[in-house]
């Protein structure tokens, strides 16, 4: 039988870690078919003004905004963080990360520690939230982990690995994340990361299948 009950009390999970430590594998990981956890997280979509790459949908893999759009609604104080990289913008809109809320589910927001850090200023009840930061036990390995999923050239390989070594500075100066999560062997680290939100952290009942 399902045992998934919705609740309020779920903080959502800032998931922050630089890229290439292991988010994404986390998060389709706990959110698989296989899952016993599964419908007690749901993913924030986030807001872009990048256009659509082949494949993309609108309210699917972002919310495709004008760039017109979207400082509107920054004007407005609706998005809780964003931030413009390479010349788009990319941010997080109170509207996605609501309504998960009031699904009861735990919404994971997948932000980088600058993002972060403007979400824990919000002095806002509603959106209060948990912070994890994910890293590999070198920059070594974050460096053979992106080069072998293959998705970087070398000048993004570059700029990333150098992103990560100040991303992983600040995070641990800012005293802002409660579990520092590190990816060494695939399996070992998916077990902690289950364990560590699946009790210490929200106390959730797995769904039998
Ligand atoms: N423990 C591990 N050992 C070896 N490879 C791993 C391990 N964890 C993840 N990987 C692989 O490392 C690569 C980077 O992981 P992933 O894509 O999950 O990172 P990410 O933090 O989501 O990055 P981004 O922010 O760029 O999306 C992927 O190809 C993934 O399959």
């Amino acid at each position: 039988m399902d045992q998934f009950k919705p609740s309020r009390k779920y903080l959502p999970l800032v998931l922050c870690g630089p890229s290439g430590a292991g988010k994404s594998t986390f998060t389709e990981h706990i959110m698989s078919q296989a899952s016993p956890f599964k419908e007690f997280f749901a993913f924030s979509v986030s807001s872009t003004t990048r256009q659509p790459r082949p494949g993309e949908k609108d309210g699917v893999h972002y919310h495709f905004n004008t760039r017109e759009q979207f400082e509107e609604e920054v004007a407005k104080g609706n998005f809780l963080e964003h931030n413009e990289v390479h010349g788009n913008f990319y941010g997080t809109h109170k509207d996605a990360v609501r309504d998960i809320i009031k699904q009861g589910k735990i919404c994971i927001l997948d932000i980088d520690v600058k993002g972060a850090l403007d979400i824990s200023k919000q002095t806002v009840k509603e959106f209060k939230c948990n912070f994890a930061f994910i890293q590999t036990p070198t920059i070594d390995d974050l460096r053979a982990r992106l080069e072998a999923r293959g998705t970087e050239t070398e000048e993004t390989l570059a700029k990333r690995v150098s992103a990560a070594d100040k991303e992983m500075k600040m995070a641990a100066e800012c005293g802002l994340f409660a579990k520092f999560l590190i990816n060494d062997e695939k399996k070992r680290f998916l077990d902690e990361a289950v364990a560590y939100l699946t009790g210490e952290l929200y106390n959730l009942k797995p769904s039998h299948q």
